[in-house]
């Protein structure tokens, strides 16, 4: 199988920063992959690598079974794109559709798919920032790409825009592109993506789908006294599955267990006095993989 995106061992470094460690990451044909992770922790140093823009310092980056540079296959909005501001956005892609080889017919066809051809032959400065988003989206799609790269695609966009590059990327996705996204908004990656990476520190931290990150379910418990009873989980269930947490036991392991753990914890002398299965709480993920916290504007 080619894979759109094959990343392996990358390192970038820029002078003393190494913005990039040694990342690996797969994107499979088809999917929407997010690439998520905090401010500064190396994403777009990452994608400007994959596209091109930028030499790694060491590491490997196949696109589609290639390495020989060939971008072709390859549509991206990276950073905020040029526009003319007195054209409209119909005659801005014209330019682009002129500049790249591309025919005048994709010009309507990618206008449909943003949802912008009724606005079409507004002026571009007359756009709202969705829209100037949406009209960047487009001019990656002109040459039809297979893989299309989006570098925090909704960046600064109120909740309305936001929903509507949601959609516009799912929509993307399910019409069998493939399609890679970078943001730091947890909420809005667990919405539209199939798989997620996650990187901190320029590392590959976490790669998985949503779900698969999530790690099924918590056991949420309150027990008296709280450290015996966190000892005794820890017996039970290894430490590493036991934390204390706004005066309760938060246990990860499967449900079914959950009559034998209080079992065990009476047994022990303790006083259960509430046990309830709670599903991961992805912005706790989060934080345990980063360190850092997400952003709950998008969830
Ligand atoms: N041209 C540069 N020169 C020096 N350091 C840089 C340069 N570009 C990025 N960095 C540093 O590299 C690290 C990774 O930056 P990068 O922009 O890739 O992160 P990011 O995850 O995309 O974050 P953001 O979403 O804030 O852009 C940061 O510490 C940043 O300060």
């Amino acid at each position: 199988m080619n894979l759109p995106v094959d990343i392996r061992e990358l390192t970038k470094r820029y002078g003393g920063v190494l913005a990039v460690d040694r990342l690996s990451l797969t994107v499979r044909p088809g999917e929407v992959y997010g690439f998520l992770g905090p401010n500064g922790a190396g994403k777009t140093t990452t994608l400007r690598v994959l596209l091109g823009l930028l030499r790694p310092t060491s590491g490997q980056v196949r696109l589609f079974g290639r390495d020989d540079g060939d971008r072709s296959p390859v549509g991206a909005l990276i950073e905020s794109p040029a526009f003319y501001p007195y054209l409209s956005g119909r005659e801005n892609l014209r330019v682009l559709a002129r500049y790249t080889g591309t025919g005048k017919d994709r010009v309507e066809t990618v206008l449909d798919t943003v949802g912008l051809r009724e606005r079409g032959g507004d002026r571009y400065a007359a756009y709202s920032l969705g829209m100037k988003q949406r009209l960047g989206v487009a001019a990656a799609l002109l040459k039809d790409p297979r893989l299309l790269v989006l570098d925090e695609p909704t960046n600064g966009l109120d909740p309305a825009g936001m929903a509507d590059m949601r959609a516009l990327i799912r929509d993307l996705g399910a019409s069998g592109r493939t399609v890679l996204l970078s943001s730091h908004l947890l909420g809005e990656v667990q919405q539209i993506c199939d798989r997620v990476g996650v990187v901190s520190r320029g590392k590959l931290v976490a790669e998985n789908t949503v779900a698969g990150l999530r790690g099924g379910s918590v056991l949420h418990v309150v027990a008296d006294p709280l450290p015996r009873a966190a000892e005794v989980a820890a017996r039970l269930l290894g430490a590493d599955r036991v934390r204390v947490r706004g005066g309760a036991l938060e246990l990860t392991t499967e449900p079914e267990k959950a009559a034998w753990l209080n079992g065990e914890l009476v047994a022990a002398g303790l006083g259960v006095s509430e046990l309830r299965v709670t599903e991961r709480d992805l912005e706790q993920v989060f934080f345990e993989l980063t360190g850092e916290g997400g952003d709950h504007a998008a969830a």
